[in-house]
């Protein structure tokens, strides 16, 4: 059975905790805490649907498929982001659906979209929730009423061909499901963003989403290489070859169109080998500048450590500080955590190794390494556990070529700082990088204000005019959603947007898939 959530917190229920003691001390002296319990028993909004109007939904796809139970509706509520926890914990339920229809195929799929498209209903394709850009909080007004489409029965592993190394995957499967199912044929996506317990093989293609490991593996919308998709119009399979000329590719619509032009039900992945070997360790730089520099010589170098992830000055101390070791060893400036995985670790590590030294890096051994493995997927629970307390924890995330990352990291950081005062710490990592640039990845902690929500949002436009305004992207791998919606047009211009609605409007004529989310 698949892990449910907590529906006001991030992950597994049972792995909630209180903020540890040494991070209290640490949150104490820079940003003060204060308690701020969370509301309970909160009523959900009435199911406006109908009974009859889903009668010919369960007759199709069974009574079990349809779902209007309050328990089920409130963990479909909206995602993962800070305003969308801010928003459970204030007991705001608003844009819960009015049901949940869970499909077991592709052709379910289908009848679930004409059903909508007759009835006027709106759909939200739901994959893991772990939605950080308002993707799962769509437009009801205009419609008879909201649907969550829960692709959580689609979780099998539907083919494997070894001598292509290709998999085809159906949506719905989690990250782990996914990982457990191709190392049974000895395979590995090596797609493991930070999200990864609960989100989905169609959450990871619909946001193009990018993981820890991309460094050496990719983003996932490099391993894709077919994709299966419902749309209202009919169906779409695309990816018959490795590559081919046969006009523009249309698996990049599909890829990153949060489920405004179609529902992914299948996805065919590069796979590789399960690595023999795996080493991670840790080297230190002057400064932030010097650890970018260095990283940019390795992948220009032609060199793919699996990992690779700098971290600021201000994030290196806060993450030293939380761990025993705080000034031990008399690191400063900032860490770099290198991951090797493969068949030649030595080899790679020697390559890598020799570029990192000539660009003034400290080499630190495996242990800081080992400890940002162990501790990968933690952090998002220490943000509920920050949030309990009074501190305002999100992140947000841009990317821009090499020859401006000091420009932009410094726009978007002064207006963070700016919007959310002095007391705000504000860190920053780049874990994404490419021959040309590499992303910045933005952390913040800060007191809560009355308005928490008001706060946030005051921050994240100054951060995101900073990011537009300095030539950047406004999403790296969050994806568009509803959040980032005022800036798309500014960055794609009105032929890219025109682009758009030409393709919404030959697939989603009726326009029920997702309103609000991407689409400006
Ligand atoms: C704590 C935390 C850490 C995160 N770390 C990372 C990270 O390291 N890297 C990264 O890239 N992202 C990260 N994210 C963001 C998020 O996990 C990704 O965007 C992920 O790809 C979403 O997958 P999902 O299955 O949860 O999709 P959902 O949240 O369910 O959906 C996301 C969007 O895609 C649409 N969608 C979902 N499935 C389908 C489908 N089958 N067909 C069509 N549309 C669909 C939804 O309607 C929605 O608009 C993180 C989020 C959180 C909360």
């Amino acid at each position: 059975m698949t892990l449910e959530m907590h529906a006001q917190r991030w992950g597994d229920p049972a792995a909630a905790e209180t903020l540890p003691e040494s991070t209290r001390a640490l949150v104490e002296a820079f940003v003060g805490t204060r308690p701020t319990p969370s509301a309970t028993d909160v009523a959900l909004p009435p199911n406006g649907l109908a009974a009859e109007m889903l009668d010919p939904l369960r007759a199709a796809l069974g009574a079990d498929a349809v779902l209007t139970e309050d328990g089920v509706r409130r963990l479909r509520t909206r995602g993962k982001s800070t305003p969308d926890l801010l928003r459970a914990r204030a007991g705001d339920l608003a844009d819960a659906p009015d049901a949940v229809v869970r499909p077991g195929s592709h052709d379910d799929v289908a009848i679930v979209l004409q059903w909508a498209q007759e009835h006027r209903v709106a759909v939200v394709p739901f994959g893991g929730g772990t939605s950080v850009t308002g993707g799962l909080a769509a437009r009801r007004e205009g419609y008879a009423g909201l649907v969550s489409l829960d692709l959580l029965r689609l979780d099998a592993l539907v083919a494997v061909d070894q001598e292509s190394r290709t998999a085809v995957l159906q949506a719905g499967m989690r990250g782990p499901a996914a990982e457990a199912a191709l190392a049974a044929h000895g395979l590995t996506l090596g797609h493991f963003p930070q999200s990864f317990e609960f989100a989905s093989i169609g959450g990871f293609a619909a946001t193009r989403s990018s993981g820890q490991a991309s460094a050496g593996f990719g983003r996932f919308d490099d391993m894709v290489v077919g994709l299966r998709v419902a749309t209202p119009a009919g169906d779409l399979v695309l990816g018959s070859a490795p590559a081919n000329a046969a006009g523009p590719d249309l698996r990049e619509l599909v890829l990153g169109s949060e489920g405004a032009f179609g529902v992914i039900t299948e996805v065919t992945v590069r796979v590789r080998p399960v690595a023999t070997q795996k080493a991670y360790e840790a080297w230190a730089f002057a400064d932030f500048d010097a650890g970018a520099d260095a990283m940019r010589r390795v992948i220009q170098a032609g060199l793919r450590p699996t990992v690779l992830r700098l971290s600021d000055e201000a994030e290196t101390m806060v993450n030293l500080a939380s761990q025993t070791a705080i000034g031990g060893e008399g690191v400063a400036g900032c860490l770099l955590v290198v991951g090797f995985e493969g068949a030649d670790v030595a080899g790679a590590r020697e390559a890598v190794g020799a570029v990192l030294a000539g660009a003034g890096g400290t080499a630190l051994g495996a242990e800081r390494g080992e400890a940002w493995v162990a501790g990968r997927f933690h952090a998002p629970y220490l943000r509920d556990s920050l949030l309990d307390v009074g501190v305002l924890v999100e992140t947000l995330e841009t990317a821009t070529f090499w020859s401006r990352r000091r420009e932009v990291y410094d726009a978007v950081r002064s207006a963070l700082q700016a919007s959310l005062g002095e007391k705000a710490l504000v860190l920053c990592h780049i874990s994404h990088v490419y021959e040309t640039g590499c992303s910045l990845y933005f952390t913040v902690a800060a007191p809560q204000a009355d308005d928490p929500l008001a706060q946030w949002w005051a921050a994240k436009r100054a951060a995101s005019d900073a990011m537009i305004d300095a030539g950047a992207t406004i999403t790296h791998h969050h994806a568009v959603g509803t959040d980032h919606l005022p800036w798309l047009a500014r960055e794609i211009g009105p032929v890219g947007v025109a682009m758009l609605r030409g393709v919404k409007a030959a697939v989603d004529p009726l326009l029920i898939l997702n309103p609000g989310v991407l689409i400006p």
